[in-house]
């Protein structure tokens, strides 16, 4: 999907981010920890871009940091998908823009990465919602609002790539 010009997100696939999320976030910090450690085992070395995971000994389900960063995701895609549906874009303040996007690229975070972890979400997802409400839609609905952040957070990291 085109990350410039407007995107069109219904008002059903916000609909279907928000609804799955109000069931997820109950049991946020099992699934963040589910989440991070299927990007773990499909890319084990990503776990070195993490300072916080590269000396330390505690265990990934015991590290505050990598649960907070594993809501930063789930958050940030939620509100991804209301400001699409709203705009048709996703708009990240200036300032948080850049900073996303230079930690990212500083600590070696590539566009593989973010695939991966793309892949990992909606698996966690649809792991983590009863098989009921799982759906094709649901996870477009999912991916589109991910790709769109990334993209934004991408935007960010240019100047600093060039
Ligand atoms: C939509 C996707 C993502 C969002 C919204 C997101 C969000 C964030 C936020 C809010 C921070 C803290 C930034 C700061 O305080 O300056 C951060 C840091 C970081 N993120 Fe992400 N992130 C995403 C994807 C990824 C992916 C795919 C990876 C790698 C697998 C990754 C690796 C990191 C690393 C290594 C840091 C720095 C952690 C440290 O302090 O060592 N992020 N991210």
């Amino acid at each position: 999907m085109a990350s410039n010009g407007a995107v069109r997100f219904t008002e059903e696939q916000e609909a279907l981010v928000l609804k799955s999320w109000a069931i997820m976030k109950n049991d946020s910090a099992n699934i963040g920890h589910r989440f991070f450690l299927k990007i773990f085992e499909v890319a084990p070395s990503a776990r070195q871009l993490f300072s916080f995971l590269r000396d330390s000994d505690v265990p990934l389900e015991k590290n505050p940091k990598l649960k907070t960063h594993a809501m930063s995701v789930f958050v940030m895609t939620c509100e991804a998908a209301a400001q699409l549906r709203k705009t048709g874009t996703v708009t990240v303040k200036d300032t948080t823009l850049k900073r996303l996007g230079n930690t990212h690229f500083k600590n070696g975070v590539r566009d593989a990465h973010f695939e991966v972890a793309k892949f990992a979400l909606l698996e966690t997802i649809k792991e983590s919602v009863p098989a009921s409400m799982w759906s094709p839609e649901m996870k477009g609905a999912w991916g589109e609002a991910y790709d769109q952040l990334v993209a934004a957070i991408k935007q960010g990291m240019m100047p600093a790539a060039l």
